[in-house]
């Protein structure tokens, strides 16, 4: 019976797994994670749960007796050691494991400081895992001082629960602005508001030169020149996917592990899926840190893993929830040459355009937008920007065109 392996049991690795019994595969698959958890949503980790609206059990992506009534040996607390791709071999420490196709959903982990500007001090946490996030709660004491390092979704979101929690926050970010590496400028500059109206100290184009403290934090210097007095640090300043296993095994890497157009590695036994995965995407190996992706390129991944000849065409969505606030996005706003807003009531959409194309969209509060300019970027078509400037327009006549 042949016995497909899937490295990884976060969200790409379940979406494998599901895929491939949903297509009909009767034969064995393991699902191997090293964490102690059942495969489970990350996003809500810096956002409802951290917040203490959501029970543990309502994280996992399925619930734990699936594994069993699907006939799929989940493995946690495993972690791989190597792979032999010539022997068709995956190594759990002295384990040996045989398999005929291997999927590696390994994922990614926080970037972290320095050590020696105090990153291995006490209090300062990243907020990747569920691990972290139970690590990080207790510290959300009210009153408490607690300076963020990032201004990306992981450093914005942690930011909102703190300052709901009554927390005093202040949030460092290195480049010009908050966002600059997945959002356009006028998105940064709603939430930069944002934040500073919910009392968040903002500070961009300020990095941090050294966290100090005798054992534990309790002092940053910026580069501002300013010292703060600081209970506790989060540093969300990126991710590096996860390659170590692949580089061991000798698969190509660029920009993460490189895989073809069918989610296919360099050797053609082993699939990669996920933030580890890039793939070829307008010229260059793309690689898409998102829920999104992890699902669809798994799909994809399991068909191919089972013979078929299913390309990975990228339809990226993503979404943060900060205080009151929902953003959503679709498509990706690299390169715009126009951006068009559409304010309603209480609704206020950003509409990338390149060359008359609409390529993308941040619609915050404004769900029907979202759901409209994602149909059309998706189908490869366009909306006229005077009209989707005009409050008045009726959403669905730009369907029509
Ligand atoms: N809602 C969502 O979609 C969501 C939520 C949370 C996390 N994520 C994903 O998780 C991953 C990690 O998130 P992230 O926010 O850590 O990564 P990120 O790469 O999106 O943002 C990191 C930010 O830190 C800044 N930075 C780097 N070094 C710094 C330093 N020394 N001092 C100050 N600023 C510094 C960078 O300029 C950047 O703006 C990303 O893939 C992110 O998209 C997504």
């Amino acid at each position: 019976m042949s016995h497909f392996i899937v490295i990884g049991a976060g969200q790409a690795g379940q979406s494998i797994v599901t895929t491939l019994r949903g297509q009909g595969f009767d034969g064995r698959i393991t699902l191997i994670g090293d964490e102690p958890a059942p495969p489970y949503q990350r996003p809500p980790l810096s956002k409802a749960y951290l917040l203490g609206e959501m029970e543990l059990e309502r994280l996992f992506l399925r619930p734990e007796s699936y594994y069993a009534d699907e006939n799929i040996t989940l493995r946690t607390n495993a972690k791989v050691t190597g792979i032999d791709p010539k022997a068709k071999t995956v190594s759990i420490g002295d384990e040996v494991l045989s398999y005929d196709k291997l999927a590696l959903a390994t994922g990614s982990a926080p970037r972290l400081l320095p050590a020696a500007i105090g990153g291995e001090l006490e209090g300062v946490y990243t907020m990747r895992t569920l691990a972290d996030a139970d690590a990080i709660e207790p510290e959300f004491r009210e009153g408490a001082s607690v300076l963020i390092v990032g201004g990306g979704y992981i450093g914005l979101e942690a930011a909102a629960v703190a300052s709901k929690k009554g927390l005093k926050v202040t949030l460092v970010e290195m480049a010009d602005r908050i966002l600059q590496r997945v959002a356009s400028k006028e998105t940064s500059d709603y939430f930069r508001a944002l934040h500073s109206s919910h009392g968040v100290d903002l500070r961009e184009g300020v990095g941090l030169v050294k966290l100090s403290g005798d054992g534990r934090v309790k002092t940053a210097d910026l580069t501002d020149g300013t010292t703060l007095d600081v209970d506790f640090v989060i540093v969300g300043v990126g991710i590096i996917p996860g390659t170590e296993l692949a580089e061991l095994a000798g698969l190509a890497l660029e920009n993460g592990i490189k895989t073809d157009l069918h989610g296919a590695t360099s050797d053609p036994d082993i699939f990669a899926a996920g933030d580890c995965a890039s793939f070829p995407h307008e010229g260059v190996q793309m690689r898409l840190e998102s829920v999104g992706n992890a699902i669809d390129q798994g799909a994809v991944v399991a068909k191919n893993m089972l013979g078929q000849d299913v390309i990975y065409t990228p339809k990226p969505w993503f979404w943060s929830d900060q205080y009151d606030v929902k953003l959503q996005i679709a498509g990706l706003s690299t390169g715009h040459d126009q951006v068009v807003i559409r304010e309603g009531d209480g609704t206020r959409s950003h509409w990338y355009y390149k060359d008359g194309q609409l390529i993308a969209i941040d619609a915050i509060n404004d769900p029907r937008g979202y759901m409209v300019a994602k149909r059309l970027i998706e189908s490869g078509k366009t909306a006229d920007p005077d009209k989707v400037a005009d409050p008045s327009t009726d959403l669905k006549q730009l369907m029509r065109g």
